[in-house]
């Protein structure tokens, strides 16, 4: 099956990269780095170029804070180019993969969110990428919608990687410790959807396979305690650590609001798709197996 996967350099697209299964001496999945979600004309050019049987859309614009000033530009790829990314796999009659977020939700609940729990985004970019799950199902019914969270890798930018960058730099770090959710890394992410994809090619349009899936990692803890793994993790493997303190979301201001309580209930995929929630844990401590060494904090 051959794939088109949009996301440059993200960490989601570098594991899918990685991880799709390869085809005999065909490698199956075709990265797309001329395409623009902003620029519909290469989104149709790079469509055509890799004749794709199915898309997989890990492009986003990720920055929170910032697309509270960047309101258009977190819409157009968000949304706008989602939604076109997913018009070009529908005029194909192939499937789609989108993912989104945990941020789509208000985050005042007070237990892991459904798949059909009603949606309410705090800020711009949950709100962006709202408009995107609508339009890509409106587009493509063949779409599935991974809503996941707190994404990590050893590539890119994220959470793990600001700790220990911040972790070298101070005395004392401090972290919300009224924001829940649950680390997802990247690998499993990507691991889940090369097993979800090659059940999609002959699904139609009503089958169950298709619609919101939430995946996660597993179990739930907040940002507070993923730092505090992250700097046992960084003391094991030998790197300086720092004092770490718990903080409340009011001590630590920043230009967006993000939900106090994101968690996802990942019980659809797992009921639909056979895919568990992986161990954060584990994933954790294989990343930073392949961050931490020397030369290699990038
Ligand atoms: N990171 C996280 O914590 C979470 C992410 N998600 C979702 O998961 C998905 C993957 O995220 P992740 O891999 O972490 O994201 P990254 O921010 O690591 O990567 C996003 C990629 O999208 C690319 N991109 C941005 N704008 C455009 C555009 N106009 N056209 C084409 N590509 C573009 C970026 O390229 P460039 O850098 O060159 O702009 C980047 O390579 C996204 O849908 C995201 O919303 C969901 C929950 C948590
Ligand atoms: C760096 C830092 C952050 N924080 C807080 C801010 C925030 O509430 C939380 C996490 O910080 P970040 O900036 O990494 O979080 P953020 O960029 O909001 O992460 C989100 O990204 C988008 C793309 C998603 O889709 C979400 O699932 C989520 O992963 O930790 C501290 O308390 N202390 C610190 O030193
Ligand atoms: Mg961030």
């Amino acid at each position: 099956m051959r794939v088109l996967i949009a996301g440059r350099t993200g960490q989601l697209a570098i594991e899918l990269l990685d991880r799709l299964p390869r085809d005999g001496h065909q490698p199956v999945a075709q990265e797309a780095p001329e395409l623009d979600l902003t620029d519909p004309a290469s989104i149709a050019r790079a469509v055509e170029a890799a004749a794709p049987e199915a898309i997989i859309n890990a492009a986003a614009y990720t920055a929170v804070d910032k697309a509270e000033s960047q309101r258009d530009l977190a819409f157009a790829v968000n949304a706008t180019g989602a939604g076109l990314l997913a018009e070009a796999a529908a005029r194909r009659g192939i499937p789609f993969v989108h993912v989104s977020t945990d941020y789509v939700f208000p985050g005042d609940g007070g237990a892991p969110y459904a798949e059909d729990a009603p949606t309410g985004p705090i800020g711009v970019y949950g709100e962006s990428k709202l408009a995107g799950e609508k339009a890509v199902i409106a587009a493509n019914p063949r779409s599935i919608v991974i809503r996941t969270a707190w994404v990590c890798s050893p590539h890119g930018h994220n959470f793990i990687k600001t700790m220990l960058r911040v972790g070298q730099e101070r005395e004392t770090v401090s972290v919300v410790a009224d924001q829940h959710g649950a680390p997802t890394f990247a690998a499993d992410l990507a691991d889940a959807i090369a097993r979800i994809l090659p059940s999609l090619a002959a699904a139609p349009a009503s089958d169950e396979r298709f619609g919101v899936f939430h995946l996660t990692g597993t179990p739930h803890t907040t940002w507070h305690g993923f730092a505090a793994a992250i700097f046992e993790g960084a003391a094991a493997r030998g790197l300086k650590t720092p004092e770490l303190r718990a903080i409340t979301t009011a001590d630590y201001p920043t230009p967006a609001r993000r939900p106090a309580d994101g968690r996802l209930d990942c019980g659809r995929i797992a009921r639909v798709h056979g895919i568990q929630a992986a161990d954060w844990r584990a994933s954790l401590s294989r990343c930073l197996d392949a961050l931490i060494g020397p030369e290699k904090i990038r």
